[in-house]
């Protein structure tokens, strides 16, 4: 059986920085994040993409590009100055294809758009939203618009899924592999569902195994250590902002010499002295 995979910040970035250096080039897999984005949800309308500084935001003007040649005038909000290298070429090539650009002070909780694309925070987002960023999700939570978040939702963490203010997305689509973030602490009350798209990077390290939600009740059985995910920092003394909640199930089934589950209201973490598995009812199987 072929497991999907979970994987941490590092992991990912490490795998991107090897496939960069051996084969792909990263605006090639900044094009393929944003047809993996395109190709995942139904798009129609006036979409509005609002872009960060980094390459969460080049995702953005990417798609803007995808969009252009797809028929669509899609209107971009830059949230900040600057550009990744990559995001700066897309960008550029955005406005040639046809793209409008509107300033931030003009966002108005995006009324008159269908869609808006979250492209202000990735994988690179660490600590509080702070400054434009935060003013940029606020305008964001505000819409009724259909909001899409490319790779993890602005704000999130992508590693332990803690926030403080985060985008509220309808549909996530994760880049590359699945995040451990985006299953848990406060991801699961901020994600209406999620998918992956691969984008041809081959891990450097298998972690964690995604498994069906479906599945969860046999690892729940008799012998099992199941708690909520409060239960779990309160029982073991861990930090959520701070503690890799996998590898410490893991520890815990590992003394315990049993399946350990730990759950928040959609989702799980599971070691089972063999595996670790992740699982969450708001994943969409592709
Ligand atoms: N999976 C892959 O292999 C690929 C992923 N792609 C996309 O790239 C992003 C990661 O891009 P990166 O440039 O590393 O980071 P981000 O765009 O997520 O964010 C960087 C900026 O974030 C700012 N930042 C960090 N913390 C905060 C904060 N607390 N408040 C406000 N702003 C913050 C940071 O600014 P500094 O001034 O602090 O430096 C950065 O500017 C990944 O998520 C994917 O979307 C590739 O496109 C394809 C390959
Ligand atoms: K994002």
């Amino acid at each position: 059986m072929e497991f999907v995979q979970v994987v941490s910040v590092e992991n990912m970035r490490k795998s991107d920085a090897r496939t960069i250096a051996e084969h792909t080039p990263s605006a090639e897999l900044m094009y393929r994040a944003a047809q993996g984005i395109f190709n995942s949800a139904k798009f129609v309308g006036r979409v509005a993409i609002v872009c960060g500084k980094g390459n969460n935001g080049g995702d953005g003007y990417a798609l803007a590009c995808v969009l252009c040649k797809n028929g669509f005038t899609p209107t971009i909000f830059r949230a900040s100055d600057g550009f990744s290298k990559d995001g700066l070429y897309y960008y550029k090539t955005a406005m040639s294809l046809g793209a409008e650009e509107m300033p931030m002070s003009q966002a108005a909780a995006f009324t008159g758009f269908d869609i808006v694309v979250d492209c202000l925070l990735g994988t690179g987002f660490s600590g509080e939203l702070k400054g434009e960023m935060l003013e940029a999700v606020e305008q964001i939570n505000m819409t009724n618009a259909y909001v899409i978040s490319a790779d993890i939702n602005s704000g999130i963490n992508g590693d332990t899924g803690v926030c403080s203010t985060a985008v509220n997305s309808d549909l996530t689509v994760s880049i590359g592999s699945f995040k451990t973030g985006l299953f848990l602490n406060d991801a699961p009350y901020y994600i209406g569902s999620v998918t992956n798209c691969g984008i041809g990077i081959s891990l450097i390290e298998d972690e964690y195994k995604l498994i069906d939600y479906s599945l969860l009740h046999m690892f729940e059985g008799y012998g099992s250590l199941v708690m909520t995910a409060e239960e779990f920092f309160e029982k073991y003394g861990y930090e959520p902002s701070k503690c890799n909640v996998a590898r410490c199930v893991e520890e815990i089934s590992k003394k315990e010499r049993r399946t350990v589950v730990v759950k928040t209201d959609h989702s799980a973490v599971i070691a089972d002295l063999k595996y670790i598995y992740f699982c969450a009812d708001y994943v969409i199987n592709n």
